[in-house]
């Protein structure tokens, strides 16, 4: 299967624990940010997975006090030549449809970034058609969407290299304590599958789901052509992966993961997409899987089996499948929480209150 450099591999297990949280390696920072999160007027570990997190965003911004106010969402939108093969529920226009109602404001995603105080900005990484003239949108179109990688490469080498680099920029512009990356593309469920499927040699027949809503024979149709795809080609390495069955939105929120984590930023990973991109953001630097915080499970049938080969386990479970960000924008009022509770929850000694007898 996946050709996995193991070099790589063991370099990304040693920045990870079983629960994905970032291991507590003992050094003199991470006892005393064990100690200030113990010290702090609860029971030890009685904040569960707050504490997980709390540490990990100390952590990665590297210090006791971290600064957990400002966050932005990018969406990246692009369009798949694999949606000529009738593998998704809705028609290739909506993807276009789509990226005006974030500029207009009205979908999911906006309504849920306003209630969160999370700024939100869309990237057209490759939407069909001619370039958009909508205002307030960002052009980086790499090209009018992705070939179908039924029968040959989805993208050329450059057409991927220059994905990266540019979600690599946008990944590490502005002064956002966290970022949060979502992602709009008919049919990038069936591509989240394909490249999951090659990075991690997880079978099909476990990745492929419904998407945005197909039925049982349209799964079925989804599942063959996606086994004839990937029968294409045998083992692949990372960016080759990335190349032959990626989406233009997918490997620039790669890129966009790996800039953000590279400049010491937490980085919020939404549903399936989101997560196969952190998977191929993670096979090509190893280093980025220490900045991710996996903000929910999907209940897109493959998403559980992505998370665990990043050995991530998501804070929130509500069956969303929409994509957009809109699970990271859920989940981040807990990483303001988890930051809160480490910069301004008193102390036993500050409370006058007694320790464990
Ligand atoms: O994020 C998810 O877990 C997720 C699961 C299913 C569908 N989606 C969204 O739905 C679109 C892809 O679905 P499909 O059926 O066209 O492959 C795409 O725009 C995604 O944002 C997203
Ligand atoms: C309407 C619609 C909205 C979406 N948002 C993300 N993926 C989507 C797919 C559809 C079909």
């Amino acid at each position: 299967m996946a050709a996995i450099d193991t070099d790589r591999l063991a370099e990304y297990e040693a920045a990870t624990s079983k629960t994905g949280a970032v291991m507590t390696v003992e050094t003199p920072f991470a006892s005393a940010l064990q100690r200030k999160i113990d010290l702090k007027t609860k029971p030890p570990g009685s904040l569960g997975r707050i504490e997980d997190l709390a540490a990990q965003i100390a952590t990665v911004q590297k210090t006791l006090t971290p600064r957990m106010e400002t966050c932005q969402l990018t969406i990246f939108a692009a369009d798949h030549g694999i949606a000529q093969e009738g593998v998704s529920a809705f028609p290739a226009e909506v993807t276009r449809q789509m990226v005006l109602n974030f500029l207009g404001g009205g979908a999911a995603a906006n309504v849920f970034a306003r209630s969160v105080g999370v700024d939100l900005r869309v990237v057209d990484a490759g939407v069909s058609g001619a370039p958009f003239e909508a205002e307030g949108l960002i052009d980086r179109r790499i090209a009018a969407g992705t070939a179908s990688f039924a029968s040959g490469p989805a993208m050329t080498d450059a057409q991927c290299a220059a994905a990266l680099e540019a979600g690599q920029i946008l990944g590490a512009d502005g002064a956002w304590d966290a970022v949060a990356f979502g992602e709009m593309g008919i049919a990038n469920t069936a591509t989240a599958a394909a490249l999951g499927h090659k990075l991690t040699g997880i079978e099909l027949d476990i990745l492929v789901g419904r998407g945005t809503g197909l039925d049982e024979s349209g799964l079925s149709h989804k599942r063959a052509v996606l086994e004839q795809a990937a029968a294409r080609t045998g083992d692949l390495t990372p960016a080759k992966a990335l190349a032959e069955y990626g989406g233009f939105e997918i490997a620039m929120m790669a890129g966009a993961m790996q800039g953000a984590a590279a400049s010491g930023r937490i980085v919020i990973v939404d549903g399936f997409i989101a997560t196969a991109a952190a998977l191929a953001a993670v096979r090509l630097r190893p280093e980025t899987r220490a900045a991710m915080v996996f903000s929910h499970r999907s209940a897109e049938q493959g998403h559980a089996a992505l998370l665990g080969a990043l050995a991530a386990e998501p804070l929130l479970s509500l069956d969303l499948r929409l994509g957009e960000g809109t699970g990271a924008l859920l989940a981040w009022p807990l990483l303001k929480a988890a930051a809160a509770m480490l910069n301004d929850m008193a102390s036993f000694d500050e409370a006058g209150v007694a320790g464990p007898a």
